[in-house]
């Protein structure tokens, strides 16, 4: 199943510190229309993955090729601002401003018109209500962020990532820490963004990778040991081994 638009391509990536091997050579293809989810055991590589793609660690040999263009060595801003970004953890909200102002404080930057003293425009405060309507909080619009549940504050990163208008959407864990009704809640509202928004999704629970994923990248010391639909990984000698070798 590899006849979509690639959106992102990465060749021979990879990231040593000091002795660690921590990305081994990855060559991958993340295709427009599919959700992508990338496991394996602890330490495997995956948060080093996301972090080399989004220019927050530079990869010591190999290319990353982003909506056509190379973005290998290209600052995190500048990675940010052509749309691949990754729905930051809880503790960038800005937890005196309330849910809504958080969403257009996106919006804003976004359209390099953020001012942070003064009231924003009609037309950002009307696009972050669409945002908050779309995921479901927009009866907390008013609410300070600090004042929202845990669930919730990973919602609203995810809105905020919605904010400044990705092409290409990286979710680390969405679902850590959450009860099994936000859990549930959070593997809905992915599976309505997929549809118009590509996603990469790092994810422990094989619970929701299985609902959501339409390919499943496996990392493990680094390396890539499946790349394929979820049928075919669970059915991967390679696959089974390192997960039922304790090592998950
Ligand atoms: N800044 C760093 N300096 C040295 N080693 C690092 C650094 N960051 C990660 N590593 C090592 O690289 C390997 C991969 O780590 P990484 O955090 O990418 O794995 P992971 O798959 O995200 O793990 P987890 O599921 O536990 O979050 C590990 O051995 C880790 O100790």
């Amino acid at each position: 199943m590899d006849d979509g638009e690639t959106i992102l391509s990465v060749d021979d990536l990879r990231k040593q510190f000091d002795g660690i091997v921590a990305v081994d050579d990855v060559t991958a293809r993340f295709y427009e229309d599919e959700l992508h989810a990338i496991i394996g055991p602890n330490g495997a590589g995956k948060t080093t993955f996301f972090n080399l793609l989004t220019g927050a660690l530079t990869p010591t040999s190999g290319t990353i090729v982003f909506d056509g263009e190379e973005i290998t060595g290209v600052p995190p801003s500048e990675i940010a601002r052509r749309g691949l970004i990754r729905s930051y953890q809880v503790t960038k909200l800005f937890d005196g401003l309330s849910v809504l102002e958080n969403v257009a404080v996106a919006v804003q930057t976004n359209e390099n018109s953020y001012n942070f003293w003064g009231k924003a425009p009609p037309e950002i405060t009307d696009r972050a209500h669409e945002i908050l309507e779309r995921v479901d909080l927009a009866p907390k619009a008013d609410t300070l962020a600090s004042n929202l549940s845990h669930g919730e504050q990973r919602t609203l990163e995810i809105a905020v990532a919605l904010g400044t208008d990705p092409k290409l959407l990286l979710l680390d864990e969405p679902t850590s820490g959450m009860s099994p009704e936000e859990t549930r809640d959070v593997i809905q509202l992915i599976g309505e963004l997929r549809r118009d928004l590509p996603i990469i999704l790092i994810e422990h629970k094989m619970s929701v990778v299985n609902e959501v994923a339409d390919r499943i990248l496996v990392l493990h010391n680094g390396k890539k040991i499946a790349d394929d639909v979820p049928d075919a990984v669970r059915q991967d000698r390679e696959v089974r081994r390192v997960y039922l070798e304790g090592t998950a």
